[in-house]
């Protein structure tokens, strides 16, 4: 068979794969979910800039670049309208159109340099949703807001994403509907820098350097359902690999099997054709003295043990020396052929008849008495005598019968050989019986 089987101890690839798994769940479970953190960096120089005030509502603030290209603007903030303000709004869409996708990031670092007497600036991405914002109208974005302390801004001020929230004014200014009250940042659009709600009037300078985004590249819930779906996936898969592995390997040692039984069923008819040729006299087709033996032994083991009658004839064909000489051999031959086949075809079914050697035939009863074995032995003494030949004729033999009286084969047979030389000495063609 082809299967390989494992030596004992030695790890399979299934459980490499397994052990292999096992380590990237724990590694992956363990590492610091800094390492597995994505970023998103925005210089805001990269972008166009616009300023607005607090003009459109009335009032009297005023906003003007002092470095335009490094975004470094300036604002006189007015006491004139409920809420003044200057900002400076960056189309971070440009010419592409394409808004900023930043709902998978947690984190977002402003670097942005102010000077003033203000403690707080407000920071703004604005979204766009079709089902809120009208492109004619560019205050129709979403005002996701978070208002920040300005001394850390220089260095770098880290927000939580989740703690911006959607400006209040912006919702029942707009009568936005509370399925769409909820902060997005999906499709960033402007982001907008404007001056805090605490001051009032006063002059500011502010520069926005550049923003960054962070988050990590899955979330730890996210992890966790993948490795729980890797690891069912990979058992799934190991359970029908071993399935099919097992169905081939059934399969295998189904034909084994077959193939095994079919070169039994070869040997054990040769077996047998060899059994027949050891067992078969080969001129005649007759029992030989080993396929006889058996017949022997039985006879003697059932008079022994039941007392069960046990009778044999010798025959022996008469002057087949002469015949010989007279036809030849082959006609010898042929003779035997034919005595053989006049004595097989007479004979009872129970009995056994072999050829003992030369012109010699040796019929064993079981079961039979000497009186009845003489019966069957005058029976093939005249079938015997009634023979045609083409050759030779007449064609005579001669019998000599005994039964078992001791369990002793040697002497059944030298009793039958006995009375088989008186029957030649009382002129052949004779039955003669001797106990
Ligand atoms: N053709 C042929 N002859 C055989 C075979 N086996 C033995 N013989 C011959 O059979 C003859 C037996 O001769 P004998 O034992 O003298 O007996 P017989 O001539 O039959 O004389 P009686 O038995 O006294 O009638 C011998 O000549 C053997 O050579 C055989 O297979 N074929």
């Amino acid at each position: 068979m082809s299967e390989v089987k494992q030596a004992p101890g030695k790890i399979s690839v299934v459980e490499w794969l397994l052990a292999v798994l096992a380590c990237i769940s724990v590694g992956l479970l363990l590492i610091p979910s800094d390492l597995i953190s994505r970023n998103k960096m925005l210089y805001a120089k990269d972008y166009p800039a616009h300023l607005y005030t607090d003009a459109s509502q009335g009032g009297q603030s005023e906003a003007s670049w002092v470095d335009q290209s490094n975004l470094k603007w300036q604002c006189r903030l007015e006491d004139k309208t409920l809420s003044p303000y200057c900002s400076m709004q960056l189309d971070v869409a440009g010419f592409s159109g394409q808004g900023l996708d930043l709902s998978d990031f947690e984190k977002m670092t402003v670097w942005l340099n102010y000077s003033g007497n203000a403690e707080f600036v407000r920071i703004y991405l604005r979204n766009r949703n079709p089902n809120y914002y009208r492109p004619e109208d560019i205050t129709s974005t979403k005002y996701n807001v978070v208002e920040v302390p300005v001394v850390e801004l220089a260095s770098g001020l880290t927000i939580e994403m989740d703690t911006i929230f959607v400006a209040d004014w912006w919702l029942s200014s707009r009568k936005i509907p509370l399925k769409y009250a909820h902060p997005e940042f999906n499709d960033i659009i402007y982001i907008e820098i404007q001056t805090g709600s605490q001051v009032r009037d006063g002059t500011h300078q502010l520069q926005l350097d550049r923003i960054e985004w962070s988050g990590a590249w899955i979330s730890q819930a996210d992890l966790y359902k993948l490795i729980i779906v890797v690891w069912i996936v990979c058992i799934f898969a190991i359970l029908l690999y071993r399935i099919v592995r097992l169905n081939i390997q059934l399969k295998h040692n189904q034909r084994y099997q077959s193939e095994l039984q079919s070169i039994n069923e070869l040997l054990n008819f040769k077996n047998k054709k060899f059994e027949d040729l050891a067992n078969t006299d080969q001129l005649t087709g007759l029992l030989n003295r080993l396929g006889i033996r058996e017949a022997l032994y039985q006879g003697q083991h059932k008079w022994k043990s039941e007392r069960q009658p046990f009778s044999f004839i010798l025959i022996d064909i008469d002057h087949f020396k002469k015949l010989n000489d007279t036809f030849g051999h082959d006609a010898g031959d042929s003779v035997l052929q034919a005595v053989a086949e006049t004595l097989s075809g007479n004979i009872r079914r129970t009995d056994f008849l072999a050829r003992w050697g030369g012109e010699e035939f040796l019929l064993v009863c079981p079961n039979t008495t000497l009186k009845e074995a003489e019966v069957v032995a005058e029976q093939l003494r005249q079938k015997v005598a009634a023979m045609e030949h083409p050759e030779v004729e007449p064609i005579t033999a001669s019998f000599g019968v005994s039964s078992m009286t001791e369990p002793d084969l040697k002497l059944l047979f030298k009793n039958a050989d006995n009375a088989l030389y008186q029957a030649k000495s009382a002129g052949r063609n004779k039955v003669v019986c001797n106990i």
